[in-house]
């Protein structure tokens, strides 16, 4: 089957994101295609498969993420940028409620975060800190700022879900391999975490925060959008940022924007970044087997891509 993709990315996070809304293929397909094409050693490579898909009564266009391995996300919020970008593309609207897989989020056009770069504001939540919507199984109404009873780590953890799990902790500086040795941990889906988790360590910055993210179904990230807005929500929770201030989340890919509202303000996370396409392509990929033939690139969009590197580079 040929299917023509946008190779994009949302601070690094990079995807190929298909027009999905007149393709008929059931999950285990997605799942297949999305392997195949997210394969770093295949033909494509990526964080996961964006899928823009049909609309409903209340939302006008709708968005499926799925990770490398082929399961399937709640949201990406990264990819949410660039699935809107698309949505607006095709719909000319400049504003959208968008339907996820368990919920929705709104998107908007956002003034360009750096000359050149298109830029998306994503509004996501309200976050859920209850261990049960986390997929967490401890013996507490939450997990703020706590270490955490049959975890490998003597870490102090905040778990959030919006709505995809996440697991945070703030540290004086990211040691990866730690990263990765925890991250690795929960993949196995222990009875602590049976349905998996994002893994974020995060440091502060005098601007805001740096998050690095072993991403659930995926392994170590360039960015994780979903991983930024919860983190932003932490730190706000533990008091060590003021909810309401806008600050700048870095990641190896680059920074965004992000906001959270207090819980008693709605409990809201605002991330704006970018949605850079990089090319347009078509490629062959057998749904039921995952095998590809090679790709065409019809279009590179270096200015883009250009305009992208000049932010990520300062
Ligand atoms: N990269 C994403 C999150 C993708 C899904 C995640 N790995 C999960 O399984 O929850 C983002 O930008 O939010």
């Amino acid at each position: 089957m040929r299917f023509a993709f946008i190779k994009c990315h949302g601070s690094g996070n990079d995807f190929p994101l298909i027009d999905a809304r007149a393709i008929s293929l059931d999950d285990a397909q997605w799942a297949t295609v999305a392997r195949a094409l997210a394969d770093r050693e295949g033909p494509v490579g990526g964080d996961g498969l964006l899928l823009l898909t049909a609309g409903d009564d209340a939302h006008p266009f709708g968005m499926r993420m799925f990770n490398s391995d082929g399961s399937e996300a709640e949201t990406c919020l990264n990819g949410l940028r660039c699935t809107a970008r698309l949505g607006f593309e095709v719909t000319g609207l400049d504003a959208a409620q968008i339907r996820l897989k368990t919920s929705d989020a709104h998107a908007e056009r956002a003034e360009e975060i750096a000359p050149g770069v298109e830029s998306i504001t994503t509004r996501a939540g309200p976050v859920a800190t209850d261990p049960a919507s986390v997929g967490l199984k401890v013996d507490a109404e939450r997990v703020v700022d706590m270490t955490v009873e049959g975890l490998p780590s003597e870490r102090r953890f905040t778990a959030l879900a919006i709505p995809n799990p996440h697991l945070i902790a703030f540290v004086e500086a990211v040691d990866e391999a730690e990263l990765v040795a925890l991250g690795d941990w929960c993949e196995a889906g222990p009875a602590l975490v049976p349905g998996r988790i994002n893994v974020s360590f995060v440091a502060l910055r005098d601007d805001g925060l740096f998050v690095r993210t072993y991403e659930r179904g995926v392994g170590l990230t360039d960015s994780c959008g979903s991983a930024m807005a919860a983190s932003t929500f932490a730190a706000g929770l533990t008091g060590r940022v003021a909810f309401g201030r806008e600050i700048t989340v870095h990641n190896r890919g680059g920074l965004v924007r992000a906001r959270a509202d207090a819980p008693d303000a709605g409990g809201m996370v605002s991330i704006t970044g970018n949605a850079t396409f990089l090319y347009d392509a078509s490629i062959d990929v057998d749904p039921a087997t995952g095998a590809t033939s090679e790709f065409v690139q019809h279009n590179r969009r270096e200015d883009e891509a250009d305009a992208w590197d000049a932010v990520a580079r300062s």
